[in-house]
């Protein structure tokens, strides 16, 4: 998508009088509408996996807790769930609309965590690798979990950034509805843009919820794949030095 409008361009979703037709709509309207005429606005792509947080405002964060709460009763109560006399699930819609919009999915509404890059002033150019970095996620299609872990490794290029940041950085990612072949190239152009690396690789094994509780109930399964970038892709001996590198921080892990 290139056409992009953010939150704070001006008059975007103040404009009481404005009509749906040019992607504005009246502050009365509920919370998700108005931010949303944003995005059909500016033609932007508001995907399960997208980050979206350019184009909220402060405090609509909040009223949008309230809204998906609202719409989280109703869906217990499409379930016949006795939301007024049961005592375990009075409040659960305001635990899972918080829970959506402030943890699990967090990576979708808050803006990416603050990333301080170095300059390269000793022109490293030795292969690292950082892991294993827990991954959290859910997927798209059912919302059920996706657990697992991560391991990058960096050829680095003209700048670095902290070995925390990958975490932080990994966390925000996979904090979206997903599917593990998108999010890992999701994490990976955004570790390019972060420290632009000479290669970059990432693996990523998880367990998916979505074939353990249920479905097709394979407790054992587990996806792996990988993504390698710039030299990695380019020169198969590098490539081969990330996989093992990876190899024995997992053997050393298992002493
Ligand atoms: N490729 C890919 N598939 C995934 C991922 N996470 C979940 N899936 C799969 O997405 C598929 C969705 O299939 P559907 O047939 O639309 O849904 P369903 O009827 O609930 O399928 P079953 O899970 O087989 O019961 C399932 O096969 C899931 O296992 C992922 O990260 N990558």
């Amino acid at each position: 998508m290139t056409s992009i409008i953010p939150a704070s361009s001006k008059g975007l979703g103040n404009d009481k009088n404005a009509s749906p037709d040019n992607g504005q709509i009246a502050n009365t309207s509920k919370i998700s509408e108005r931010i949303r005429a944003r995005f059909v606005a500016g033609g932007v792509s508001f995907l399960a996996n997208d980050n979206i947080s350019e184009y909220i405002q402060p405090g609509e964060l909040q009223e949008l807790e309230v809204e998906v709460a609202d719409r989280v009763r109703e869906l217990l109560q499409s379930l016949l769930i006795d939301i007024h006399n049961d005592h375990n699930t009075e409040e659960t819609a305001e635990r899972v609309a918080r829970m959506y919009l402030n943890e699990v999915f967090k990576g979708r509404y808050q803006k990416q965590p603050k990333i301080t890059s170095f300059p390269n002033v000793k022109q490293l150019d030795e292969i690292y690798t950082v892991g294993p970095i827990t991954i959290r996620s859910a997927c798209s299609h059912h919302f059920v979990p996706i657990m697992g872990n991560c391991w990058i490794g960096i050829k680095p290029g003209t700048r670095v950034i902290g070995l925390s940041k990958f975490a932080r950085v990994a966390d925000w990612v996979f904090s979206r509805p997903h599917i593990q072949e998108e999010a890992v190239m999701i994490l990976a152009d955004e570790i390019e843009r972060l420290c632009e690396p000479q290669g970059l690789g990432i693996i990523v094994k998880a367990e998916h919820y979505c074939m353990k509780l249920r479905g097709v109930m394979e407790p054992q399964c587990t996806m792996v794949n990988s993504v390698v970038r710039g030299v990695f892709r380019h020169d198969s001996s590098l490539k081969q030095e990330f996989f093992e590198l990876v190899r024995q921080q997992e053997a050393m892990l298992a002493t």
